[in-house]
């Protein structure tokens, strides 16, 4: 039994004080509603400390969205493991496609920066997901293939308790446009037998897969009936509660 996972990736958006106040209205809100799945949030660096104060004892989980793949040193602009975990954070997103495209973070440099988060002893969301022309051009398993087995390298078998994979469509983030339930669910689909190639059946079938890419209010419910879409990470509708909480509330 895989426990939905709903997560909000707020990007570059939400000062320290939008954030804090944002965060006390969604924490009342999930309470008030009895929200019932893994909720996450995951605020710019500069925010996430005004956000964890206002999420303490919650069961909102407090992530970042990137980490440094170094533990401290002369590396201008980065923001290293332990910091995080100072704060409370134990969970990271890594491998974004705006990482991936707009940063050029590589498999190699991502795996990196998963296997350290790991011996750290964090929780990884590890992104993959295909581009429109990858898509149509008949390539989405194998652009799959590459960034699984690239992200997850020398991950140990014991260590995939700590990583959920978030199957991310390029052409569906921040678009309006949702891959149907049925085109995600067969990317899931896949992603769950490599991994189960990779690994073990057992891994695979425990393995939690997010979809992301213009996940709303109207759409959540029927993406999350699908077998193999076990939560969402969700951008643009994660900064409204609005919005977020018929995401965050979509099994009751
Ligand atoms: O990390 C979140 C995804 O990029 C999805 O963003 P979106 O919900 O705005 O399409």
């Amino acid at each position: 039994m895989r426990t939905p996972y709903i997560a909000g990736n707020w990007k570059m958006n939400m000062t320290p004080s939008a954030g804090k106040a944002f965060a006390e209205e969604l924490r009342a809100a999930a309470e008030k509603a009895g929200a019932d799945v893994k909720m996450m949030v995951a605020p710019p660096f500069v925010t996430i400390p005004a956000v964890a104060e206002a999420l303490k004892g919650s069961n909102i989980i407090v992530a970042a969205q990137n980490m440094a793949d170094h533990t401290s040193g002369a590396y201008t602009g980065e923001v290293a493991p332990a910091m995080l975990k100072d704060l409370g954070v134990n969970t990271v997103i890594l491998g974004h496609s705006e990482r991936r495209s707009y940063y050029g973070e590589t498999d190699a440099y991502i795996n990196g920066k998963v296997l350290l988060a790991i011996k750290e002893g964090m929780d990884v969301v590890l992104c993959v997901g295909e581009t429109l022309e990858e898509r149509e051009g008949g390539k989405l398993e194998e652009v799959l293939s590459t960034q699984l087995s690239g992200g997850l390298k020398d991950v140990k078998p014991e260590e995939m308790a700590h990583i959920t994979i978030a199957y991310e469509p390029v052409w569906a983030i921040g678009t309006g446009k949702t891959a149907t339930p049925e085109d995600a669910d067969g990317a899931h689909q896949f992603i769950r037998s490599f991994v189960a190639k990779m690994y073990d059946s057992t891994i695979a079938e425990n393995l939690i897969i997010q979809y992301g890419g213009s996940v709303n209010a109207s759409n959540v419910k029927a993406l999350m009936a699908k077998e193999n879409i076990d939560g969402a990470l969700v951008g643009g509708a994660s900064l409204s509660v609005e919005k977020f909480l018929p995401i965050i509330t979509f099994n009751k």
